[in-house]
């Protein structure tokens, strides 16, 4: 990467990818060039579009605006806003560097990334008005929202740069499953952080039939039922695998494979390591740095993800305990998995 030739505003938007995004950003700088600049500004207009949701700061009808029409400041010189507390504001406090970057970008890329900010932005206020999530579509509709969007907006990026082939960009189910698999990880792995601060995003038809509220799955007293929570939504989100699968299988560029594959493998090492593990409701459960750095080297084919995808759903299927009441459904889900070999 020639950040000597870049401009000093491009090599500013490359210093805040690397301080917001601690798992993004070495997989979009090794994508091939005019993509990375893309990608890497789609990244920061909407980890400002994030921050902006993320800021209980903000009062609720403020956010609500700001959210709907934050993409219209793509095409605001100098507007930034800065009066977030969020560990990530950089973003919105520099917002002006980023829409002069992104300004610069091909007419199909600013397209694709404004109108992917648009649709986040009216579906995260949307939720904010609703308070939690109900039943388990609506933890679709809003993963969808937050992550779904991305992954198509970044297979029609892929397709535009000419990199990949139309399909790619049309089959949006697929996309969508990309960020489904990825976003209902986080939201698994992070419930303890995101409950003691009032975040509510496991859906309530799953914890109704283990608890009075997501709260009271943090009660050491609740464990047995907390934990078959939890491994309900891990079985839920383990449907997303034969997608993901299938989606990585189309792909012919290797830097885009990689970029995609890497997440992809990050996210069914944290469902193992998740799964069945009461951890999950005192700290943030992180896979190993030397499991990581092994997937990222070893998630170059199609072929190695499948080995790798088979590894992590046979770690699972060992973990099953007979008495949950969910063991069937978590079998049938892991088989899809490797039945995509
Ligand atoms: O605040 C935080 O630190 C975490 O926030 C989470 C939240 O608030 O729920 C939550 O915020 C979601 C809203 C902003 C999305 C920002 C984003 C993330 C990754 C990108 C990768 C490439 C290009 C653009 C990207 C945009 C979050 O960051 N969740 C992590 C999972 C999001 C996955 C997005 C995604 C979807 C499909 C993909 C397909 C291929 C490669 C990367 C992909 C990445
Ligand atoms: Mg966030
Ligand atoms: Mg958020």
């Amino acid at each position: 990467l020639n950040l000597k030739k870049m401009d000093p505003d491009m090599r500013r938007c490359f210093e805040y990818l690397k301080m917001t995004s601690r798992s993004f950003c070495a997989v979009i700088m090794a994508l091939d060039e005019d993509l990375r600049y893309g990608v890497c500004i789609y990244y920061l207009v909407l980890r400002a579009l994030d921050t902006v949701e993320d800021d209980m700061t903000i009062a609720l009808d403020t956010k609500c605006a700001l959210l709907e029409t934050f993409y219209q400041k793509l095409n605001v010189v100098g507007w930034n806003f800065n009066n977030s507390k969020e560990k990530d504001r950089m973003v919105l406090d520099n917002f002006q560097i980023i829409s002069s970057e992104f300004r610069k970008l091909s007419p199909a890329f600013q397209q694709i990334i404004s109108g992917s900010c648009r649709d986040m932005g009216s579906g995260m206020a949307q939720f904010l008005k609703r308070k939690v999530i109900d039943s388990m579509t609506e933890w679709d509709e809003y993963c969808h929202y937050v992550a779904g969007l991305v992954g198509i907006g970044l297979s029609r990026l892929f397709v535009a740069s000419g990199l990949e082939e139309p399909i790619v960009g049309s089959d949006e189910r697929l996309a969508n499953s990309m960020g489904l698999f990825l976003q209902k990880t986080n939201i698994i792995r992070d419930f303890q952080e995101d409950t003691v601060q009032d975040r509510l995003f496991w859906p309530r038809e799953a914890w109704i039939k283990y608890g009075a509220s997501q709260k009271s799955l943090l009660s050491p007293s609740n464990m047995h039922n907390s934990v078959a929570c939890l491994n309900e939504l891990v079985t839920n989100a383990i449907q997303h695998i034969p997608d993901v699968l299938t989606y990585l299988g189309r792909l012919k560029n290797q830097s885009v494979f990689n970029f995609c594959a890497i997440p992809q493998m990050m996210a069914i090492a944290t469902l193992e390591r998740c799964y069945n593990n009461p951890d999950v409701f005192r700290m943030n459960v992180k896979i190993r740095k030397g499991e990581a750095v092994l997937m990222i080297g070893n998630s170059t084919s199609i072929e190695l993800v499948k080995e790798f995808m088979d590894k992590y759903c046979l770690s699972i299927a060992r973990k099953v305990p007979e008495n949950d009441r969910n063991a069937s459904a978590t079998r049938v889900a892991l088989q899809a998995g490797l039945r995509n070999k």
